[in-house]
């Protein structure tokens, strides 16, 4: 993790940090868009017939396949264009390692929003309408904003899996858990535990299929809910991985004060956001904070000393925050036996 804020020093600098970044990330979402990697997966192609096989406009065409070579996302050799190997492994729909469900919402939804950012200080308001439970019901929307999920929580899986002794732990549930794949793999790491998911009801179909495809289908329980109307499945662990950052401090400790009635006792609950250093050197966690301001009611990031407060409120003994894969903290709090 950046431990002291970059230097600026050059008029350049400043010119790349306020144009150049939009510019270079809306060349890959609209590469994305336009299915580049995906017709480049089936075969390489000369400049005119990309152009052809995406219905692009011959003025820029040459510059836009270009620009993604300058910038590491293709490779031109012999006159053909290809996929360069990040491009072929994470960009391609259908491949496992796809991170372009992230992608692709953050075109749809991101790019937009920040686009008034400015209207979202002033006022303090969301600039996307809150349409999460309707985009939950859209089937394909549903698997896209899973796809996001998924390339996140795959990533964190392994090290949550070990970072905690679950030798022990017989239950674990994952409060907004989505379709179970955080449970699933810690699952599929720890053959002795029974797992639970618990979501809204949109989640437990998909979360079926998931846990069928992970393997861990008759150890994996799914809880349909609201988790601020209903009661939490009891466990002795239960994990809330960025999902206190939706929501508003008062909302994050209604949370925490359920989550601590439903650990048995005994238990822990881990949380894990992308928590704020108390020094603002970490201008990524920043900016998902501001995504927070853009998307939600009353989300944002949060210092670990705010999260120790509201678990020792709610009963917990807080164990020291510890970092979790680059850019998210994790906080075990333990409830008495
Ligand atoms: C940002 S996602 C995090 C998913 C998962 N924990 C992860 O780290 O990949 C937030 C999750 O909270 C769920 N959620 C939102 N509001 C909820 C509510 N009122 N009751 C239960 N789950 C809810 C969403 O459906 C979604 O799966």
């Amino acid at each position: 993790m950046t431990t002291q804020p970059p230097q600026i020093t050059s008029p350049a600098e400043l010119i790349q940090l306020g144009k150049t970044a939009f510019c270079t990330a809306k060349v890959l979402l609209g590469a994305l868009e336009l299915r580049v990697f995906a017709v480049l997966d089936e075969l390489p192609l000369t400049g005119p017939q990309l152009e052809e096989r995406l219905g692009l406009h011959p003025r820029a065409s040459r510059d836009f396949f270009d620009t993604l070579v300058a910038l590491g996302l293709l490779v031109r050799a012999e006159g053909r264009y290809s996929n360069a190997p990040a491009a072929k492994e994470h960009l391609v729909p259908g491949k496992a390692a796809y991170v372009g469900g992230f992608l692709e919402r953050s075109d749809r939804v991101l790019y937009p929003a920040w686009g008034d950012l400015t209207g979202a200080l002033r006022t303090g308001k969301p600039r996307v309408t809150n349409a999460f439970r309707e985009m939950l019901d859209d089937p394909d929307r549903r698997i896209s904003y899973l796809a996001m999920m998924d390339a996140l929580s795959t990533m964190l899986a392994p090290l949550i899996a070990q970072a905690f002794d679950w030798d022990t732990v017989k239950s674990y549930a994952d409060i907004g858990g989505a379709r179970g794949n955080l449970a699933g793999r810690v699952a599929q790491a720890h053959p002795h535990l029974s797992v639970h998911v618990f979501d809204l009801p949109p989640m437990e179909q998909p979360f079926h299929e998931h846990a069928e495809r992970l393997g861990v289908a008759e150890r994996a329980t799914f809880h349909a809910g609201d988790f601020f109307a209903d009661p939490l499945p009891e466990a002795d662990v239960l994990t809330i991985g960025h999902v206190l950052h939706n929501w508003a401090p008062a909302e994050r400790r209604t949370l925490i004060k359920k989550a601590y009635q439903a650990v048995n006792p005994g238990g822990a609950l881990i949380i894990y956001d992308r928590m704020l250093a108390d020094e603002p050197v970490d201008a990524e966690n920043l900016v998902i904070s501001l995504d927070m301001l853009l998307t939600t009611d009353g989300g944002s990031e949060y210092l670990a000393g705010e999260c120790r407060d509201w678990l020792e409120e709610a009963g917990f003994t807080v164990e020291p925050a510890r970092p979790l894969g680059e850019h998210d903290t994790l906080i075990v709090a333990r409830k008495g036996g």
